[in-house]
């Protein structure tokens, strides 16, 4: 199974709009892929905070319009990242759209952990409150989102719901890109899945992003790693690889639930 990640470089001189058409651009042509990643709300930056409310747009808006257009002319299954959603009760999410190859939209999720502590994104959005997962004909993915990467349990709900790859759209600072490669590979190791992490890349709301993409298979090698630049990453994934890492090194099966709480020191 082809995979690609496109890692997408947000500049502040380029309008959403154009960034829109030009990203739908770079889909099409990788026809010859099966999947399609791109990255953590690449149409406005994850930390243009004072554009979110102007840019939120309806599940069924501009971006989803554009990129189901996409994912249909290339034929290929498309998660198309995540865009500041407005939902008709009011609040703001940041929600992941993925695609069929015939352009439907088979999954839309919620970002769970909002970034920012006490500003940003974590008091503008509202969390998301379901995982997801997404039935592609070779391999189940589970779904997350940039921060999200730092909460091992999500990752661990969704291997419990099927899920053999991650896919994590993301919009990450290179001040902390080595917690970023750190985590993109403990999350595949720990769960013997494929990780698919794809960021943006250049400097928006003057927050520099770290690039650095990056694949990893479900024995935890690195398969690809972007530079920092706009780049698109290629690779082959094999879900067989998955059931093999699995049967072979079955420390899945030896989690231990539901464990006493330490006993009251006296
Ligand atoms: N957009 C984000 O979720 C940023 C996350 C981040 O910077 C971090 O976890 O560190």
């Amino acid at each position: 199974m082809r995979a690609s990640l496109l890692q997408i470089a947000v500049d502040p001189d380029e309008t959403v709009a154009d960034r829109r058409e030009r990203v739908a651009e770079l889909v099409r042509a990788e026809r010859d892929a099966d999947l399609v990643v791109l990255p953590e709300l690449w149409p406005v930056g994850a930390f243009a905070y004072e554009s979110f409310a102007d840019e939120a747009e309806p599940l069924e808006g501009p971006t989803h319009e554009v990129m189901s257009k996409a994912a249909r002319d290339a034929g290929v299954w498309l998660h198309a990242g995540s865009i500041v959603e407005r939902d008709p009760d009011g609040p703001l999410y940041n929600t992941s759209l993925v695609f069929s190859p015939a352009g439907e939209l088979v999954s839309a999720y919620r970002k769970i952990h909002r970034f920012g502590f006490d500003k940003g994104e974590a008091v503008m959005m509202a969390p998301g409150q379901e995982l997801a997962t997404v039935r592609l004909p070779a391999l189940t993915l589970g779904l997350g989102t940039c921060y999200d990467l730092r909460f091992p349990e999500l990752f661990r709900g969704l291997v419990d719901a099927g899920a053999q790859a991650f896919v994590v759209p993301a919009g990450w600072p290179e001040r902390r890109r080595a917690h970023w490669t750190l985590l993109a590979r403990a999350r595949a190791v720990e769960n013997q899945a494929y990780m698919l992490a794809c960021g943006t890349a250049g400097t928006h709301a003057d927050v520099e992003q770290a690039g650095h993409s990056i694949v990893v298979d479900p024995w935890g090698e690195v398969l690809a790693e972007a530079g920092a630049g706009e780049e698109t990453l290629r690779v082959e994934l094999d879900p067989e690889k998955v059931t093999v890492t699995r049967d072979q090194f079955p420390a899945l099966k030896d989690r231990l639930l539901g464990l006493a709480p330490p006993r009251t020191p006296r």
